[in-house]
């Protein structure tokens, strides 16, 4: 599978960081709904939702057209204090109108059976993007990532057996080392198909972790095995903190 080389931006504060993210999140929104009318996006958990809040003050966002995934999701509740939808309802959602109908939550009626919860979110996104076959996969507009202080990203970590996952979608987790244990997540047959993925990346505590996964991607700790086939393209947004360590080389931020 070929792959273009990773994007590095970094930034000297967290506001010039989230304020690129805002711009950067618009044109690919923008260049979407022109290609096809809509713009599909997954969410992660952690810091990220918090990150998006400059988009409520852009203007040209057509929040209509938006249809919300989530890389990964909990498995508890809607309204439960772990719920990545409720923290993206509380830190991004609840500040612009992207229609409810438009955001894709798990099944809260199955969070008893994670298979089926799992296999319930991978149909989502069947009825989104296309039938499943063994030659397609869903090709999202973007897809935003955090990374963990292990390297983990979404909800696949260090030596887990989904990293090796080649056909479902969608998996589920029980043993997830970062609480809560249950969780289900992309895979990287979704999340290396995808147009764009950006991760965003910020604080010294980060910064061990991420001169791991970008100068030594062969050791392989799963957000170095983030790699869009092409034409996809993989940015990573950074402030200087959590840079300070790397020497992959850093590419000035342009739209
Ligand atoms: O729901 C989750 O737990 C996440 O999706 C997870 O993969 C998160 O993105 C990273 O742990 C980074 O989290 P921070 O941004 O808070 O460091």
């Amino acid at each position: 599978m070929v792959a273009a080389a990773p994007v590095v931006c970094s930034f000297p504060t967290a506001s010039k960081l989230t304020e690129a993210l805002a711009d950067f999140v618009v044109k690919a929104q923008k260049e979407a709904i022109e290609k096809k009318g809509k713009f599909t996006l997954a969410l992660s958990g952690g810091s990220l939702p918090q990150q998006l809040s400059p988009l409520a003050k852009r203007s040209g966002v057509k929040w209509d057209k938006w249809q919300v995934f989530y890389a990964d999701e909990r498995a508890v509740p809607l309204d439960d204090p772990d719920s990545n939808h409720l923290l993206c309802t509380n830190e991004f959602y609840s500040k612009v109108p992207i229609p409810k109908e438009n955001i894709h939550t798990l099944d809260p009626a199955l969070l008893d059976d994670l298979e089926e919860l799992s296999d319930a979110y991978e149909k989502e996104l069947i009825h989104e993007f296309a039938q499943k076959d063994s030659a397609r996969f869903p090709v999202f507009d973007l897809i935003l990532l955090g990374m963990g202080p292990d390297g983990h990203t979404a909800s696949l970590f260090p030596g887990h057996e989904l990293l090796s996952e080649e056909d479902r979608w969608v998996a589920y987790i029980e043993d997830s080392p970062k609480p809560p244990p249950k969780r289900i997540t992309f895979t990287y047959p979704v999340i290396n198909h995808a147009a764009r993925v950006a991760f965003v990346v910020a604080g010294e505590s980060k910064q061990d972790i991420l001169k791991t996964v970008l100068d030594k991607p062969e050791e392989g700790l799963p957000a170095s095995r983030v790699r869009p086939a092409a034409p996809g393209q993989l940015y990573w947004f950074v402030d200087d903190a959590a840079a300070a360590k790397v020497n992959y080389p850093k590419t000035p931020f342009k739209l």
